[in-house]
Formats: C-alpha cells, sequence, structure tokens
C-alpha cells in the first residue's frame, strides 16, 4: 500500500468531518486541566476503526518509510517501528498540523510555571523551521508493531535540542480482540519520592497525549517538575500496532 491508498481508505470511511475540525470541536479546557492534573489526557476516537487500519496494514509498505529500528538490537524491549518519511501520509499530516496549536497553548503555560522563557510559533510549520534550523530535519512519526513478547521500555522521545514538550500516541489495535496485554503505561519521577506509574485504557483508534519530558506541578511553594517516562507493558498475545505522533524533528 502506499501513500494515496491510505488516503482513500480514509476519506472513503470519515464523515465530512475534516481531521483538523474533529481536534478543533474536543473539550481542550478538560483536556488541558487533565494534562495539568496527571501529565496525560485522553481522546477517545480520534481515528476511525478503518483509519486505524489502514495505518496498520501500511506497516509493510516500505515506501512510506525512512528507517526501521528493531528494539531488541538497542535494549529498547522487543518489538520495531518504522519512522515514516516526509511527505507524512494523510491523515497523520493533517492530525500533527491540528493538534500542535492546541498542545502549544499548554505547552506555553506549562514553561511559564516552571519560570521558562521559551515561546512556540503560533503553528506547526514555524516550529518545524526551528527545529530545521538547528540540523533537526528527519521526522520522528513513527508505527510501532508488537507481537506477542514484545514490550517497550520506558523512556523519552528527545532527538534533539528542541523538544516540543508533548506527543501523541494513538492505539490502532482493539485491546481483547486483536491483543492481550500490551498496556500504555507512564511514569512520573517526583524529587526526593519514589515514581508513580499509570497505566492508560486505550480503544483502537484511541489517543492519549502526554508530557515528553518533564512538567510542572505545585507544591508548597511554587512548581516543580516531575520528569515523565512512558512505556509498553508485555503483550501476551496477538499483534498490536500505534502511531506515534511527536512533533519535534530528528538530527
Ligand atoms: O506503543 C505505544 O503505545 C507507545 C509508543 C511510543 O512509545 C510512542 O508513540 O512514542
Ligand atoms: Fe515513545
Amino acid at each position: 500500500m502506499n501513500a494515496d491508498q491510505i488516503e482513500a481508505d480514509t476519506v472513503s470511511s470519515q464523515t465530512d468531518e475534516t481531521p483538523i475540525r474533529q481536534v478543533d470541536r474536543r473539550d481542550w479546557a478538560a483536556l488541558a486541566a487533565s494534562l495539568d492534573a496527571s501529565g496525560h489526557a485522553l481522546l477517545p476516537g480520534v481515528l476511525s476503526p478503518a483509519q486505524c487500519e489502514a495505518l496498520a496494514r501500511g506497516y509493510d509498505d516500505e515506501a512510506l518509510y525512512r528507517s526501521r529500528v528493531v528494539m531488541a538490537r538497542h535494549g529498547f524491549g522487543r518489538g520495531e517501528y518504522r519512522y515514516f518519511r516526509y511527505p507524512l501520509p494523510s491523515p497523520l499530516h493533517e492530525l500533527r498540523e491540528a493538534f500542535y496549536p492546541h498542545l502549544a497553548r499548554i505547552a506555553q503555560g506549562w514553561n511559564e510555571k516552571l519560570g521558562q522563557d521559551l515561546e512556540y510559533p503560533p503553528t506547526l510549520q514555524g516550529f518545524l523551521d526551528r527545529c530545521h534550523a538547528a540540523g533537526q530535519t528527519r521526522p520522528t512519526p513513527l508505527l510501532l508493531r508488537y507481537r506477542a513478547g514484545d514490550y517497550n521500555c520506558l523512556h523519552q522521545d528527545l532527538y534533539g535540542e528542541h523538544v516540543f514538550p508533548l506527543q501523541l500516541a494513538i492505539l490502532l489495535s482493539e485491546p481483547g480482540r486483536d491483543f492481550e496485554g500490551g498496556e500504555f503505561v507512564l511514569t512520573e519521577q517526583r524529587p526526593r519520592m519514589q515514581s508513580r506509574v499509570e497505566v492508560v485504557p486505550l480503544r483502537q483508534g484511541d489517543a492519549v497525549v502526554f508530557a515528553v519530558n518533564q512538567r510542572p506541578v505545585r507544591g508548597a511553594r511554587g512548581y516543580y517538575r516531575v520528569t515523565m517516562r512512558h512505556g509498553v507493558s508485555r503483550l501476551r498475545a496477538g499483534e498490536r500496532h500505534t502511531l506515534g505522533v511527536i512533533f519535534h524533528d530528528a538530527t
């Protein structure tokens, strides 16, 4: 399958809503509150089952990707993933553009709480121009594939000096039907305290937005930083695909 076929599958399965409209009409005040409180937010039904299946089927279409990573070779876990090449296929490109301005506003609020003097351009292209000028030119959105026994170690997706502090993962498979186990987990490491873990219950097509690296938490004397990591618990059976949407590009 090539990018055009994914697009055709996608369009035929869509309602009349563009990805931008469906992202814009979310309750962003509630999502921002959830991100502020826990470092993540769940968005049900960002992709339709047909869109999920078209993207997952595209895993084997090598023309769509710039590279493939076998996780066990790097100590990242077990399973594999592929980084898309530019131009990103539809609806991935549209989703990345549609989410960016909403997440940039939330990220800006986090910077202010942490006393960080850093502003994000209002559009994804503006932010990518900044990455590209710093030599971060390679696209980071990726498609992951796990089979029985596979897992993804706790990690952070940092790829250079410029980091957009929020990212998105969309589950393309249906738990219980397509796979067992394989839960998306987040950990939160607080200064001088033990780490906390959270399991995010995703269904097919659901997205989780989460902190790439650090987020502000209110303490007795202003805000402090907690460090977040994410990963996937071991798959017990079946096959699981995820679409990862990272906003900064890589060196
Ligand atoms: O497979 C998952 O749910 C996690 C994927 C991941 O690590 C990412 O999207 O950055
Ligand atoms: Fe990741």
